[in-house]
């Protein structure tokens, strides 16, 4: 079914949760989203309050409990897994399997939705992947064994693998948790640019809030009260920061634009 509107993700009315034989676990519910291409997302809240359901409903890896969701105007529903796979890549933290794959195969994979039932790789194809080395900085490690990447190298290279996929929505649950300080900023200043420079819409789940307030066009805020989507200066102006985390730990500095202690007296 076709809707025509120029947001690359709406969300109406959305339930998330789980369903077993005897009963439906419901995460969270009336989810609205209006997004435009060209936006760097976070979504932010507590441990366990839903980002990573939230993310695997918009992927398809998991079904809503309810409500509607289009990607580029057609409905999740009856969009197949390989067209699917043509508008959305996925960047998931976990380690992989072990295996012997080189990081230039790991990253020509990406190209698997475009490629033949034999996976040639076409001049285009070649281009594409060598332009996601190079955007990501990561040629160097082209024949190294996936396995013996860093944790920090080991992010980058599977951030090429979504640009080699080359969909104009990349989402990445928690792309920077096993990160140190410099690897986290680089990796934020990277999607950052992916979303300004290349149009591509960039949907991130993170705990790492006080870049997300400096970097995010948009936020996706998960709190047990509400979900809330909207420009970041927007949710700013409107206080809806505070209610992310307990306000006797954690307040929202305005002026700062950062979380901060609430009491420092506490310690
Ligand atoms: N397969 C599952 N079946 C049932 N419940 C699940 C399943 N996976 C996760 N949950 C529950 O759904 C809730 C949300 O989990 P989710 O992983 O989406 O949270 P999160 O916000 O990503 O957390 P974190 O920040 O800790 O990664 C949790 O209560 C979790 O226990």
């Amino acid at each position: 079914m076709k809707q025509t509107s120029k947001h690359i993700i709406k969300v109406s009315n959305l339930s998330i949760g789980y369903t077993s034989k005897k009963n439906v676990s419901t995460i969270a519910s009336n989810l609205n989203i209006n997004l435009s291409s060209g936006n760097m997302v976070c979504l932010l809240g507590k441990n366990g309050i839903g980002k990573s359901t939230l993310l695997r409903t918009l992927t398809k890896v998991q079904p809503a409990l309810s409500g509607e969701i289009f990607i580029n105007n057609i409905k999740l529903e009856v969009l197949a897994n390989n067209e699917l796979a043509k508008i959305v890549s996925l960047v998931l933290t976990e380690r992989l399997p072990d295996s012997s794959l080189t990081v230039f195969e790991l990253v020509a994979l990406g190209r698997q939705p475009f490629t033949n039932w034999i996976g040639y790789l076409t001049n285009e194809d070649m281009e594409i992947i060598q332009s996601a080395f190079e955007k990501t900085n990561t040629k160097h490690l082209m024949n190294s064994k996936c396995y013996e990447l860093s944790d920090g190298q080991l992010q980058k290279v599977l951030i090429a693998r979504a640009l080699a996929q080359n969909t104009p929505i990349i989402v990445l649950d928690e792309p920077t948790a096993h990160l140190d300080l410099h690897h986290t900023i680089n990796t934020f200043s990277l999607l950052k640019n992916l979303a300004s420079e290349f149009n591509k819409t960039i949907i991130i789940s993170t705990h790492e809030a006080n870049l997300a307030m400096q970097l995010a066009d948009e936020l996706w805020l998960m709190s047990p009260s509400k979900f809330i989507s909207g420009k970041t200066d927007d949710l700013i102006a409107e206080n809806e920061l505070n209610q992310l985390f307990d306000s006797k730990l954690i307040s929202f500095n305005k002026t700062l634009k950062q979380f901060t202690i609430t009491d420092s007296k506490l310690f």
